[in-house]
């Protein structure tokens, strides 16, 4: 399988806090999770990737582009799907009318088959029977729905989302994991998150970034599975270290082994937050 896309050496600043620490990742087809604490450099990562930012250093190739090619970049725009963390949406546009105008903005002229376009993204997200309400007038949930609708027009070959699932309701969420997965079977998807039971759900790969700097790359089952051995169940409150009390009433603990701990099956979100505990690598 080959990469769709390759970042190299990636550093971006904002004045004299780095963001992106000279950092390497490829992605080919299939969904990757990306974890990583507040802070991290996940939103900035993304930005790059589509296009909205320039690094300071290092190079990207999406799609066989560059991104610092005016035409390759174009070109890019046109095939990548972005949900930014922020979608900042035009109040006062219906959603027919804000997926619509993002749709010309991706040039797609022919009216008609614009608008089954529009239509379709619309149906796909559960939002047909709101396409005439206005964005302002939308609950929270139904706007994330609409700007994954607007990330989803024309069939993206790269579909870049940042913290999608942020205000979904369970249905919806399943919903969501269904779309992004029938996208990722022949397509590169990658999204940022803070929900590490979508990853475990969704993802067949995850990478910790931290401090700008990637910390993990694997499956997610090579997360959990690095946290072997470090995760307990105990009925005593433990005297330190990571805990936290149950609905079982017993305490789970993470990292060394308290008084009367037994060994537990550890989930992805014990190895995310074990990985996250280790230095970050120079
Ligand atoms: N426009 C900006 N100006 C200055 N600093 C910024 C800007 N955007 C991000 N930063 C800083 O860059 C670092 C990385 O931020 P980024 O938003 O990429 O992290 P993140 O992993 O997406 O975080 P979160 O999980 O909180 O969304 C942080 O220290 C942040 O304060």
């Amino acid at each position: 399988m080959t990469d769709t896309v390759v970042l190299t050496g990636i550093t971006k600043r904002y004045g004299r806090r780095t963001a992106l620490d000279r950092l390497d990742l490829t992605l080919g087809a299939g969904v990757t999770g990306i974890l990583g604490p507040n802070g991290a450099g996940k939103t900035t990562l993304l930005r790059c990737l589509a296009t909205t930012l320039a690094p300071d250093s290092g190079t990207i190739r999406a799609l066989g582009l560059d991104p610092a090619d005016r035409a390759d970049r174009t070109e890019l725009r046109r095939r990548l799907g972005y949900l930014p963390q922020d979608p900042g949406c035009y109040p006062h546009f219906t959603a027919f009318d804000l997926v619509d105008y993002v749709a010309i903005l991706k040039d797609l002229t022919d009216r008609a088959e614009r608008h089954r376009e529009v239509r379709r993204v619309l149906a796909d997200v559960g939002l047909t029977d709101r396409a005439t309400t206005r964005v302002r007038k939308l609950s929270g949930g139904m706007r994330q729905r609409l700007a994954l609708a607007q990330a989803l027009l024309a069939d993206p070959d790269l579909l870049i989302l940042d913290e999608p699932t942020v205000g979904l309701d369970p249905e919806q969420r399943m919903r969501f994991r269904r779309l992004v997965s029938r996208v990722g079977e022949d397509r590169t998807v990658v999204l940022s998150t803070h929900q590490t039971e979508d990853v475990a759900a969704l993802c067949e790969r995850v990478v910790v970034v931290s401090g700008g700097r990637v910390v993990f790359d694997g499956t997610p089952f090579a997360l959990a599975a690095a946290a072997e051995g470090h995760v307990w169940s105990t009925a005593e409150r433990p005297a330190g270290g990571q805990y936290w009390r149950g609905a079982d009433g017993r305490y789970r603990v993470l990292g060394d082994r308290p008084a009367g701990g037994e060994s537990a099956e550890p989930t992805v979100e014990d190895g995310y937050l074990l990985r996250l505990a280790e230095p970050v690598p120079a």
